[in-house]
């Protein structure tokens, strides 16, 4: 099933779709700014929560399409919500016995589970229900007036009721999921990972230095992004690269073998679950006699890079692969092109950093410094 939907949603995710995000993505990084001033010159600070709140923010405006005064709708409860049935939907897994789901629906995560899905659903149904409204209203007000209108690319969440609508092909269960699925996909990952471009600038100088300095050429004193400056940040994507590879937040994914697969020395049969380590897989001997060191400059000069490009996997790899892989980059990109223009970032060192691998893997209780660029 997931097959068939990765497919109909991927248009939502297309770069044609995603230059339309720029200027919101723009405007909630200009916000993120604003807040963290707010902590700045204060001394070392745990960020996690702003990053949060601006990942949220901006999936809520781009791929749901929500305005402001609905945004609130999807707040922090309701990540939180989706993060702990994460971690549930793990600690099931982890545990053979809770297979079984005679034995699991009488523990006291199952009814937590039930409980916590239930809010969500309260939530969700409302924001659907409300985007049906107005998406009938403009159809109505265009029909009426010009057909060429309504807008030139659908975001996610209006991609979904266009599917349920007009092709038949989701139920409002389905649509919920894939709402749910977007945001815990995607909040906790993309924020997780700025968090760790933060801590690698404040740990090696020179390569903040060098990716402010990389800014500054391309923006002079211009504050607004456009999408042929994001293709010119080169070092930036270099070291976003680098971190996905040296600290790449999903260390495991998994698969069922629908057929038999041979190695040379064992065989895994069709049917049973394999969990494959991106973590080793990005250590491979492949990437060379560095391959533990965090060298941006790898990226650089192809001629350094492994020829066999799965060995690099932090979006995952297959038909399976991260739907919103690009608009990651482009929303860690815009907002880390103004949090380095305005901040002189320093913290925690990431060497002696300790980490907590729950579904994604993040630096625990990480400190950050900001002080204000003259
Ligand atoms: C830096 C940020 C992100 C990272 C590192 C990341 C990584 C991943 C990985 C490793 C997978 C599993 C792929 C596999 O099994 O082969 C995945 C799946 C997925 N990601 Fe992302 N992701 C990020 C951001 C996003 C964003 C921003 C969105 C949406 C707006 C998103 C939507 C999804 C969806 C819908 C799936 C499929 C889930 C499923 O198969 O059930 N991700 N992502």
């Amino acid at each position: 099933m997931w097959k068939i939907h990765h497919k109909l949603l991927n248009p939502a995710f297309s770069q044609h779709v995603l230059n339309t995000y720029l200027n919101e993505m723009d405007a909630q990084a200009q916000n993120l700014v604003s807040q963290l001033t707010t902590v700045a010159e204060k001394g070392p600070v745990n960020i996690t929560e702003f990053l949060i709140q601006y990942v949220l923010r901006t999936v809520c405006r781009t791929s749901l399409r929500l305005e402001a005064k609905d945004q609130d709708m999807i707040d922090n409860e309701y990540a939180k919500a989706i993060e702990e049935i994460a971690n549930i939907v793990v600690r099931r897994a982890l545990n053979p016995v809770f297979h079984f789901s005679f034995l699991f629906n009488w523990t006291a995560m199952y009814k937590r589970q039930v409980k916590l899905s239930r809010n969500n659903k309260k939530l969700l149904d409302p924001i659907i229900q409300k985007r049906k409204s107005d998406l009938t209203a403009t159809k109505r007000t265009v029909n009426n007036n010009d057909d060429s209108v309504p807008g030139k690319f659908k975001p996610a969440l209006d991609l979904l009721l266009h599917l349920s609508d007009e092709q038949y092909v989701l139920s409002d269960d389905e649509i919920r999921a894939h709402l749910n699925t977007f945001v815990a996909a995607s909040y906790d990952t993309t924020s997780s990972v700025l968090q760790i471009v933060l801590l690698v600038l404040g740990s090696y100088p020179e390569i903040q230095e060098r990716v402010y300095n990389e800014i500054k050429d391309v923006f002079g004193n211009r504050q607004e992004l456009t999408k042929h400056d994001i293709t010119k940040l080169i070092y930036l994507d270099a070291v976003i690269k680098e971190v996905l590879r040296m600290y790449n937040t999903i260390p495991l994914i998994a698969r069922k073998l629908d057929t038999d697969i041979v190695l040379p020395k064992y065989t895994l049969r069709a049917g049973s679950s394999c969990i494959m380590s991106i973590y080793g897989l990005h250590r491979h001997s492949s990437w060379g006699p560095d391959a533990k060191q965090f060298k941006p400059e790898r990226w650089l000069n192809p001629a350094t890079l492994p020829t066999n490009l799965n060995v690099y996997a932090p979006f995952g790899i297959g038909k399976r692969i991260c739907i919103g892989k690009q608009y990651a980059m482009m929303s860690m990109k815009t907002s880390l092109v103004h949090i380095v223009r305005k901040f002189h970032i320093t913290g925690d060192d990431i060497s002696t950093l300790k980490w907590n691998f729950e579904v994604v893997l993040k630096a625990k209780t990480p400190l950050i410094n900001l002080t204000l660029r003259s």
